[in-house]
């Protein structure tokens, strides 16, 4: 009986280790470089690009937003608007003459003063109206003149210029006793705004837009604010930026985040105190990710290839040595015929066959005779070569159902499935008869020998040691019985 082997891993589980193992190994790094690339991004964009853009776009508004402011206190400090106003407003023309040079040399949508005294809104074109503290659209006027700042900027529509959206910078004018006489300064259309913005917005691709102290959404490109929130929207409505809006009660400006369908949104927040407004300068992760998110899946894929050429390489090696193992195995490296391992499991599995199908099995078992004489005589070496050129007799005298089996030494077994004892002992004793009238060659002798045989047929109730037993018998009669023959047992 053939002992149990040991347990060892089998091919595909040595496979699926190795799978698992480079799958977390290259999984793992993977990543682990894409999260610290992750956050090199983030971090380089909270810490360096936001503040740049922020930069950037608050020196651009240096010149194009802060300017009207400068050119509004200007007006407010000009001893002629002054020196008009303590002169009684003689003639509305002084004025309008003025105002049309301010607007034509600053590049203003609209300039305008309004007269404390006479309540009278005059612009570059003449006199516009008188003021009425009555009327929604004069409340700017009120409010300007009781705050403590002496500028406010105000988006409004300008009625001097078809009703247009204009970016009002109200200032005051005092007197020389720092007495309140009316209120000047220059306006530039929404659109104007709305078009720089759209500027910055391009030239730095991040998205900017303004935000008044009260949370409110000012200005912003042509494509609107967070999230298409649109100008005149409130922060708190927006998405994510609920809980910004409460921080932005009083000056704070820093570094922000909200998330928008899994997506970060970074802001930088910078108050302007100019136009007491907060700049916000909004970028998304999406796109600066998208690069690295393809290295991860370019990363990905490369080790999914390698894995597969690698688990495929491994596997077809194992299989072979597998191969090659079960065939060592199983064969007899003399003779190449199947050992007593490889027989036995054919053998058991013939008798199988021939229990259920009620066939007939015989076995002859043949053994040399005087093989140790042969091989004192010529030598171990010569001996092999009369076992290799008898195992080749064997195997041409078999049929493609036949088992042959070199059993020890110089013993081998056929086995003839569904094969009467008169057949058996018919090929029996032609391979007799062949090996006696043979001449094998080795290094220029020739050699001869001769088999004594030993049949018996399965019975009903044996199993192959029962079988073999019962051959065994026999040939021990034909040794008996001068060697060079087939001898039977029945019983
Ligand atoms: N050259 C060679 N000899 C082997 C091999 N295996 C067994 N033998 C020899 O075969 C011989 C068998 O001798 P014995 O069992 O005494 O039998 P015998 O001399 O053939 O005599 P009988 O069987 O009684 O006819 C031994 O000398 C073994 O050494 C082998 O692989 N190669």
């Amino acid at each position: 009986m053939p002992s149990p082997s040991p347990k060892t891993a089998s091919p595909r589980s040595l496979v699926f280790l190795l799978l698992v193992l480079l799958g977390c190994g290259f999984i793992a790094t993977s990543l682990a470089s894409y999260y610290a690339a992750l956050d090199s991004i983030r971090d380089g964009i909270v810490n360096n690009e936001l503040p740049l853009t922020s930069d950037n776009v608050y020196s651009e508004i240096q010149k194009d937003l802060v300017r009207p402011i400068l050119i509004s206190s200007m007006m407010s400090r000009d001893t002629f608007v002054r020196d008009w106003v303590l002169g009684g407003e003689q003639t509305a023309e002084p004025m309008t003459r003025y105002l049309q040079e301010v607007q034509s040399h600053y590049g203003a949508v609209t300039s305008f003063f309004v007269s404390e005294q006479s309540k009278t809104y005059y612009q570059a074109k003449g006199v516009l109206k008188k003021i009425d503290q009555q009327a929604d659209r004069d409340a700017w006027y009120y409010r300007l003149r009781d705050r403590q700042e002496p500028y406010e900027i105000n988006v409004d529509i300008d009625m001097a210029n078809g009703d247009r959206m204009t970016v009002f910078i109200n200032y005051k004018v005092f007197d020389y006793q720092q007495r309140f006489i009316g209120a000047t300064g220059v306006g530039l259309t929404v659109d104007a705004v709305v078009q720089l913005i759209d500027e910055y917005q391009q030239r730095y691709n991040r998205r900017v837009y303004f935000v008044d102290a009260n949370g409110r959404i000012v200005l912003t490109g042509a494509n609107g604010g967070p999230l298409g929130a649109r100008i005149g929207d409130q922060l708190s409505e927006v998405h994510g930026l609920e809980g910004l809006n409460s921080k932005l009660s009083h000056p704070q400006s820093g570094d922000f985040s909200y998330q928008d369908h899994g997506h970060g949104h970074y802001l930088n927040v910078r108050f302007i105190p100019e136009l007491d407004w907060y700049l916000f300068v909004e970028t998304h992760e999406h796109g600066a990710l998208a690069s690295i998110r393809q290295s991860l899946y370019l990363n990905l894929a490369i080790w999914a290839v390698v894995t597969l050429v690698v688990l495929l390489l491994v596997s077809l090696v194992l299989r072979r040595y597998q191969a090659r193992i079960n065939a060592l195995a199983t064969t007899d490296s003399l003779t190449e015929l199947p050992n007593r391992r490889g027989f036995e499991m054919l053998a058991n599995q013939a008798i199988q066959e021939a229990r259920r199908s009620q066939s007939t099995l015989c076995a002859l078992l043949f053994d040399l005779d005087d093989f140790k004489q042969l091989n004192d005589n010529h030598g171990h070496l010569a001996g092999d070569a009369v076992l290799r050129g008898f195992a080749q007799h064997l195997q041409q005298s078999l049929r493609q159902s036949d088992i042959v089996c070199r059993w020890g030494g110089e013993e081998f077994i056929l086995l003839l499935k569904d094969t009467t004892l008169e057949s058996a002992r018919q090929l029996g004793e032609k391979i007799r008869q062949q090996t006696e009238s043979s001449a094998f060659e080795f290094a220029g002798q020739t050699l001869h020998t001769s088999t004594s045989i030993g049949l018996a047929a399965l019975h009903d109730d044996d199993d192959l040691q029962a079988l073999i037993a019962r051959a065994d018998r026999a040939l021990y009669r034909a040794k008996q019985a001068g060697r060079n023959r087939l001898c039977e047992e029945t019983q």
